[in-house]
């Protein structure tokens, strides 16, 4: 079975988030879909909403998408949000499944800052969406550590459990939760750039004012 896993801080999540895991779902064939929200973010200042709302939010979005649960294990864990931890953990839990873990571009190039960040693919694949804007350089570090790793072709996801880069041609859906929030701060229109039921959920909590 081919897990695939999309860790954020979905403060709040959004449809980028989700259109965008939806089409690498299709490229790769994945037999579900794992919305993860991290604890305390490992490179970032502490979110606007609680852990336990920004999971209440995945778990409504992801009955957005087929094959998709939102998981609390890093909400659950007394400390950062290490994907290296968690991806060792999560093949623990299923040790005869294959991981794909899946990132933006602009998380993508920050990957040498990441814990562990050359034993990521120790237990995982990883597999990089594109995000509009993100004028974000590999560095040369990257590129040559990519150069080892990468494949072009999805299917190879599935000759191996672990090991590949794929840097997927996803279309590029321009939202951020960045925006998100400074729209409900600025009374701009937000609303479209979630599904209702988190709109309902970030209305009725009064979230971002
Ligand atoms: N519109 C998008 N298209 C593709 N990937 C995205 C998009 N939005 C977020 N991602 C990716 O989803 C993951 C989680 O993102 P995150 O929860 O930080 O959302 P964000 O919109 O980037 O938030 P913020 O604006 O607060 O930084 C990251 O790997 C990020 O690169
Ligand atoms: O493991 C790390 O050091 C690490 C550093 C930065 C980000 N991450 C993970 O990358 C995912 C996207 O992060 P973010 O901050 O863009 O929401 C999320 O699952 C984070 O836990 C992980």
């Amino acid at each position: 079975m081919m897990r695939a896993i999309l860790g954020g801080t979905f403060d709040p999540i959004h449809w980028g988030h989700l259109n965008a895991v939806k089409h690498v779902c299709e490229l790769i064939a994945c037999d579900q879909l794992i919305l993860l929200p991290s604890a305390q973010p490992p490179h970032r200042s502490y979110p606007g909403a609680s852990a336990e709302q920004r999971l209440a939010m995945a778990k409504l979005a992801a009955q957005e998408l087929p094959n998709c649960i939102a998981d609390n294990w890093e909400l659950l864990q007394p400390r950062k949000s290490y994907t290296q931890l968690t991806l060792s953990q999560f093949h623990q839990r299923w040790p005869h499944d294959t991981l794909v873990f899946i990132v933006g571009e602009d998380a993508f190039a920050g990957l040498e800052s990441w814990y562990q960040w050359q034993h990521l693919l120790d237990h995982a694949h990883i597999v990089v969406m594109r995000r509009p804007h993100s004028h974000n350089i590999f560095s040369d570090t990257l590129q040559q550590w990519l150069a080892a790793v990468e494949t072009k072709h999805p299917e190879q996801l599935r000759d191996q459990p672990n090991g590949y880069v794929y840097l997927a041609e996803t279309p590029a859906f321009d939202i951020s939760a960045t925006a998100i929030r400074n729209a409900i701060q600025t009374e701009q229109a937000w609303a479209h750039l979630v599904p209702t039921t988190v709109a309902n959920y970030i209305q009725t909590h009064q979230l971002y004012r």
